[in-house]
């Protein structure tokens, strides 16, 4: 993966402030996220921590207005209801956890999807769309295999070239659903590494869920824990993983040590 500096991919001009007001979600008649409070700084990574099924997700896809709720999510303090799609859509990108990819598209093709919100209706890609496509897919070490199907890259690359499309799209506000899912730990270290000089460089805003706990608490300098719809825990890494939350909340045996560059979670064995 090459450190080139310019063009960056994620040079927006600086993140937004979300604010999630009271969010309330589910499915049907089961309601899976109740009230849900959250506000993330210009910059900051939040990352959005719970067992399965505690609407980690649903939380992810309501903030981009992809699933029905009540409540509010603001951008800069401007409701994203009253905003027009394709501001959205500039503002906000999204890396689902199970995206579905399109049959017979190249990997730069599919990356160039990401540029789609910058130029007008139905126009070609310009050569700065280009640009910026290309410095993404060298950044994620993908450059090498731009031009083939995406149905011949591996797990891990398909999950990078997800990534570079949400990239590629230059967005203020950053969404991941469990990012590093199916990559290897050198892998996963290099996609947060990213996504972390991109915050620090240009005030890129991180939502993310994750499910390693401790690349969760190394990463994000904040942490909200979901637990039966609500907000249980919200704060920095070292305050909200604890063997009691995690005893109380995951029903896990771990202790959690001072690691490095934050807490690091040891599962315990009976
Ligand atoms: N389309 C759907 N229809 C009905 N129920 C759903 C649907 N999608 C999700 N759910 C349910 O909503 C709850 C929250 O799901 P969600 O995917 O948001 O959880 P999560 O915290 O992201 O889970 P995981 O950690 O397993 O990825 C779960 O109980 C799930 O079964």
């Amino acid at each position: 993966m090459s450190r080139r500096s310019a063009p960056r991919p994620g040079g927006t001009g600086g993140g937004a402030r979300v604010e999630v007001l009271g969010l309330t979600a589910g499915y049907g008649r089961t309601q899976v996220l109740d009230a849900v409070r959250l506000t993330v700084e210009p910059g900051g990574w939040l990352a959005v921590i719970g067992p399965n099924g505690s609407g980690k997700s649903t939380l992810l896809r309501s903030v981009l207005g992809f699933h029905p709720h009540e409540g509010q999510v603001r951008l800069d303090g401007v409701p994203t209801t009253g905003m027009h799609r394709r501001d959205r859509a500039r503002a906000m990108a999204y890396a689902p956890q199970t995206p579905v990819l399109p049959e017979g598209v190249t990997a730069r093709d599919y990356v160039t999807l990401g540029r789609t919100p910058h130029r007008p209706l139905l126009a070609a890609p310009r050569e700065a769309d280009r640009r910026v496509v290309a410095d993404v897919l060298d950044r994620l070490g993908l450059g090498s295999m731009a031009g083939r199907p995406l149905s011949t890259l591996s797990g891990g690359e398909q999950q990078r070239a997800v990534l570079a499309r949400a990239l590629a799209q230059q967005p203020r506000v950053l969404l991941l659903d469990e990012p590093t899912a199916a990559l290897d730990l050198g892998h996963a270290q290099q996609v947060l590494d990213l996504v972390d000089v991109l915050r620090r460089q240009d005030g890129l805003t991180v939502i993310s869920t994750l499910h390693d706990l401790t690349l969760a608490g190394q990463y994000a300098d904040r942490l909200a824990l979901l637990s039966g719809g609500r907000v249980a825990a919200e704060g920095p890494p070292a305050e909200v993983l604890t063997a009691e939350a995690l005893s109380r909340h995951y029903g896990a045996r771990a202790e959690v040590v001072a690691g490095p560059s934050g807490p690091a979670v040891l599962p315990v064995r009976d």
